[in-house]
C-alpha cells in the first residue's frame, strides 16, 4: 500500500480473547471489504507466535488490497513488512516509532483528548485512534468513555485522520462520524458477530454513508 492514500475509515482490528479465531475473522471482513486490518496481539505471546500471525494476515491483506497495521510490535511489522503500527502510552513514542518504521509507514497514535492529539501530530502521527468513545467489554483497564463530543473535538484539533475506538457498532459508528471522525475501529463488533462478513458489510455502509452526509452538510 502507498502510504500516500487516504487512509480507510473502517479499522478491523483482531481479537485477543481466548477462543477468537482471528484469522477466519480477517479473511471474513477483508473479503467483504474491509481497508485496514490492524493485527492486535495479546502480550503473554511470544514474538514468533506474533509474526507468525501476522506473516499469515499481511499476505491475506496483500490478496484484498488492504492495509496492514501492527498493534505495538513494530519489529514484527518491520520484519512482515506491513504498512505501518499502532501505538500508545506504554508503547515506543511516535517520535521512535517513525525512526524504526521511517517516513512513509503508516503509523497511528492512541489520544483522549486535543492536547494529546496535537502533541501526536507534531510527533509525526499519520493517524489518530481517539477513545474509548463508548463502553466497551474487549480491554481492561480503560478510562471512562469520552463519546462523540470528544472525539470530535480531537478531530477538529488536528489535520490528519482520527479514528474512533472503543464500544463502536454499527449503531454507534454513524454518529463518531458525523462528529468529525474519519472512521472507526472495531474488535468485538466484527469478531463476535455471527457472521463476520455481514458485520463488516454492515458497519462500511454506516460509515460511508454518514460521511458522504457529512461532506454534503459542509
Ligand atoms: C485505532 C486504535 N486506536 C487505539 C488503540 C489502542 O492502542 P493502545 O492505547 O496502545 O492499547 P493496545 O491496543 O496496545 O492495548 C488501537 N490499538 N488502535
Ligand atoms: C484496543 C482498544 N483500545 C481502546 S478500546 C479498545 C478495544 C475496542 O474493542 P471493541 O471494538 O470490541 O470495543
Ligand atoms: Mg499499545
Amino acid at each position: 500500500m502507498d502510504s500516500s492514500l487516504p487512509l480507510g475509515r473502517l479499522h478491523v482490528i483482531t481479537d485477543t480473547r481466548p477462543g477468537a479465531d482471528p484469522v477466519r475473522v480477517a479473511r471474513a471482513a477483508l473479503a467483504a471489504g474491509a481497508p485496514v486490518l490492524q493485527v492486535r496481539v495479546a502480550d503473554h505471546h511470544t514474538d514468533r507466535e506474533a509474526f507468525d500471525l501476522t506473516l499469515t494476515l499481511v499476505e491475506l491483506c496483500r490478496e484484498y488490497g488492504a492495509t496492514c497495521l501492527v498493534n505495538d510490535r513494530l519489529h514484527v511489522a518491520l520484519a512482515v513488512g506491513a504498512d505501518g503500527g499502532h501505538v500508545g502510552a506504554h508503547d515506543l513514542p511516535v517520535h521512535a516509532a517513525r525512526v524504526v518504521l521511517g517516513g512513509t509507514a503508516v503509523i497511528g497514535g492512541t489520544c483522549r483528548n486535543p492536547e494529546a492529539a496535537r502533541a501526536l501530530r507534531r510527533a509525526g502521527a499519520s493517524y489518530l485512534g481517539a477513545g474509548p468513545a463508548f463502553a466497551t467489554t474487549t480491554k481492561d483497564g480503560l478510562p471512562e468513555p469520552i463519546g462523540p463530543g470528544a472525539i470530535g473535538r480531537i478531530a477538529a484539533a488536528v489535520d490528519i485522520p482520527v479514528i474512533g475506538i472503543g464500544g463502536v457498532t454499527a449503531a454507534t459508528a454513524g454518529e463518531l462520524i458525523e462528529a468529525g471522525a474519519h472512521g472507526v475501529a472495531v474488535v468485538g463488533a466484527i469478531s463476535l458477530a455471527p457472521d463476520p462478513y455481514a458485520a463488516t458489510r454492515e458497519l462500511l455502509d454506516v460509515v460511508e454513508r454518514a460521511a458522504r452526509q457529512r461532506g454534503r452538510s459542509r
